[in-house]
């Protein structure tokens, strides 16, 4: 039975859920799988970072209160040294889920590199590598025979960038739209029941939905960065950050929201990328009043939702979790899935070459 081994850098809410999955649905998993996972290295900031080749007791970790360190177990320091671990720990996947860096893309933009230079496939749900490092990561990735995945990167744990890459074969997208972060959508459902913008964010925070900075989430900011990811993995054009006209929900008032229930509106916050005729794309990021019999107006909680329009089939819209602990640390789950579905063709094209050049039948 094949074993993947992880190296987690950053462990906090998502990562935390990999590893309580790993730690206890391991049976379900390995029997439906048909492989094993095992933790070999953690870092994070306030943790420091724990190396341990043999396995580390998940439970033990994540029984640890904030505060504590990894320093007085063996392997474990109270630093994170994200280099040094990302480059000799002997992890085969590394599993990158830090702050995402709307600015930069950085730290974690340098943590996929290190990974992908030391020989190690990736998967992240950071926004910031994808969005604004994701030709250079990915090239670097086929150049070393591996993979970097992030389909947890838009929508959480659904399968957006998956299903627009392999469920719509043939089609032309003209446009790519929807409710795009799950904690706006979460907020503006609770404005509409009556509580305050600032009480609504606290709550999505303690539900494991925000950024570590919500303005991220509130202003549009998050939603750019899918914006400009969907721009790219499913029309295939480059969009810089900039050229993306973005406002947020903060100037939606308590009275906005009455009225707009009023006249039967639902205020959403939606991201698009539409084609230009001179082959660009246009893409913006606003809140906007949906009548209720639009498609995306029922959309409702951390629920986030994708409208495709394409040439043959006119519009195609998938909804599904936008955020949320266990449903984004799936995301990472999927991606080694296919990490592993990845490898093994990999290792069956080997295998089929051998033969072909010795001419004999293994
Ligand atoms: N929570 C969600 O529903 C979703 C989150 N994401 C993304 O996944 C990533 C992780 O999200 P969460 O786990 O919710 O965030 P979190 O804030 O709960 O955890 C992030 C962890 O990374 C650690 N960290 C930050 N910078 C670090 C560094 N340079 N080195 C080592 N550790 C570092 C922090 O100490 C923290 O424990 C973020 O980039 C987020 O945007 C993506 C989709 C959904
Ligand atoms: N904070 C983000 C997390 C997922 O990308 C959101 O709320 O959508």
């Amino acid at each position: 039975m094949r074993t993947y081994d992880l190296a987690l850098i950053g462990f906090g809410g998502v990562s935390r859920a990999l590893a309580e999955l790993i730690s206890s649905d391991a049976e379900r998993l390995t029997r439906q799988l048909g492989f094993s996972l095992r933790v070999v290295a953690i870092t994070d900031l306030a943790f420091g970072s724990l190396v341990q080749p043999d396995g580390i007791d998940l439970a033990a970790v994540l029984a640890m209160p904030r505060g504590a360190d990894f320093s007085a177990l063996p392997g474990g320091s109270a630093d994170p040294r994200n280099h040094d671990v990302i480059q000799d720990c002997p992890a085969d996947i590394v599993v990158e889920a830090t702050f995402t860096n709307p600015v930069d893309g950085q730290p974690a933009a340098s943590h996929v590199r290190w990974a992908l230079e030391s020989g190690k496939h990736v998967t992240t749900t950071n926004k910031g590598p994808v969005a604004l490092h994701a030709r250079a990561l990915t090239a670097l990735a086929e150049e070393r025979g591996l993979s970097f995945e992030f389909e947890g990167a838009v929508l959480s744990g659904t399968p957006i960038l998956r299903f627009a890459q392999q469920m719509l074969p043939g089609l032309t997208t003209t446009s790519v739209e929807g409710i795009l972060n799950g904690t706006s959508n979460y907020v503006l459902g609770r404005r509409e029941a009556g509580a305050t913008l600032e009480a609504a964010i606290r709550e999505a925070q303690e539900l494991g939905y925000a950024e570590a900075d919500p303005t991220a989430d509130i202003e549009g900011s998050d939603v750019r960065l899918k914006v400009a990811i969907l721009a790219q993995q499913v029309l295939g054009v480059d969009v810089s950050l900039a050229s993306i006209d973005t406002q947020g929900i903060s100037g939606i008032s308590d009275a906005d929201i009455r009225e707009a229930s009023e006249q039967g509106l639902r205020w959403k916050l939606i991201g698009s990328a539409t084609r230009t005729d001179d082959g660009g794309v246009t893409a913006a990021v606003r809140p906007v009043a949906l009548g209720e019999e639009h498609p995306l107006a029922g959309i409702a909680g951390a629920t986030n939702a994708v409208t495709f329009t394409t040439n043959l089939l006119g519009q195609v819209t998938v909804s599904g979790p936008g955020a949320g602990r266990v449903e984004t640390a799936y995301a990472l789950l999927s991606d080694i899935i296919a990490i592993d579905a990845a490898t093994r063709t990999s290792e069956r094209a080997a295998a089929a070459e051998l033969v072909d050049l010795v001419g004999v039948t293994l």
